[in-house]
C-alpha cells in the first residue's frame, strides 16, 4: 500500500552535516523536531554507496512512519524497497517510473515553470516540487528562481499537491505556505544547522502556524 503523505516539513539530504555532527544523526533528530518526508539525495558517491546510505536511513525511518524517497535513482529505490522516488525535468521519464515502481509508490516531479506543471497535471504524480522558488548555493545548476510569485502562479494551474524548494529558512517558511504549498522542502536549513532537532521544531511550528492561516 501507499505510504501517507505529508508533505508539511520534507527534508532533502546533502552528505555535508555542521561539524561535529553525523549523517544519520542529523536525520533521526530532525525527524524527531518534526520533519514528515525524507529524500536520500547524493550527487558525489558510489552506487554502493548510495545504496548502504539508503539502507541505513530506511531503517532508521521504519521506527518513525516517514516515508523515504530517494533522488533520481530508479534501481536504488527498487533494490532497497523505499518508500518513493524524485525525479527532475531531465532524470528518468515519469512513464518508465511509474511502470516499474507500480501505482504503490510515491513519484514526486520537479517543476520549473508553468509549462511543466501543465504537463505535470497529465500525470498520476504524487506532489510536485516547485523548483527553486529561491536561489540558493546548495544547487547551482537551477533553473531561475521562480519567487513566490511564480510558486502562487504553478500552484494555481496545478491540480496536485506541492512543496516549495530552494533558499527556505524560517524567515521565509510562512511565505511558501502562504503561497499555495502544502509543505516546505529544505537542505541547507537542517543539514548545516548545529542543532537540527531545533531546526526542524521551529520550521514546524511556523508551518503548522502558516496552515493554520490558509
Ligand atoms: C522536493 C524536491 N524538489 C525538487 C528537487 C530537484 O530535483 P532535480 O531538478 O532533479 O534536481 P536534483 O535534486 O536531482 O539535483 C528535489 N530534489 N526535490
Ligand atoms: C535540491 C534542490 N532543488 C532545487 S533547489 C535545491 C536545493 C535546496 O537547498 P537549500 O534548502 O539549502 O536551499
Ligand atoms: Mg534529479
Amino acid at each position: 500500500m501507499k505510504k501517507s503523505l505529508d508533505l508539511s516539513l520534507y527534508l532533502v539530504t546533502d552528505p555535508q552535516v555542521a561539524e561535529g555532527n553525523s549523517f544519520l544523526e542529523v536525520i533521526e533528530d530532525a525527524v524527531k523536531g518534526g520533519v514528515t518526508l525524507v529524500q536520500l539525495r547524493e550527487k558525489d558517491c558510489s552506487s554502493r554507496e548510495f545504496y548502504d546510505k539508503a539502507l541505513a536511513i530506511k531503517h532508521l525511518l521504519s521506527s518513525y512512519d516517514v516515508p523515504l524517497i530517494i533522488n533520481d535513482r530508479l534501481d536504488i529505490a527498487l533494490a532497497v524497497d523505499a518508500d518513493g522516488l524524485h525525479i527532475g525535468q531531465e532524470d528518468i521519464p515519469y512513464d518508465v517510473a511509474r511502470k516499474i515502481l507500480g501505482p504503490d509508490k510515491i513519484i514526486g516531479l520537479s517543476v520549473e515553470n508553468k509549462t511543466d506543471a501543465l504537463r505535470a497535471n497529465k500525470l498520476d504524480i504524487d506532489y510536485i516540487g516547485i523548483s527553486p522558488v529561491f536561489s540558493t548555493p546548495t544547487k547551482i545548476d537551477t533553473a531561475p528562481a521562480l519567487g513566490l510569485e511564480g510558486s502562487r502562479l504553478i500552484n494555481s494551474i496545478s491540480k496536485h499537491p506541492s512543496v516549495g524548494i530552494g533558499g527556505i529558512h524560517l524567515q521565509n517558511a510562512a511565505s511558501i505556505i502562504a503561497s499555495g504549498s502544502d509543505g516546505i522542502s529544505v537542505v541547507s536549513a537542517i543539514m548545516m544547522a548545529k542543532d537540527p532537532f531545533r531546526a526542524a521544531q521551529e520550521l514546524k511550528q511556523i508551518i503548522l502556524k502558516a496552515k493554520d492561516y490558509e
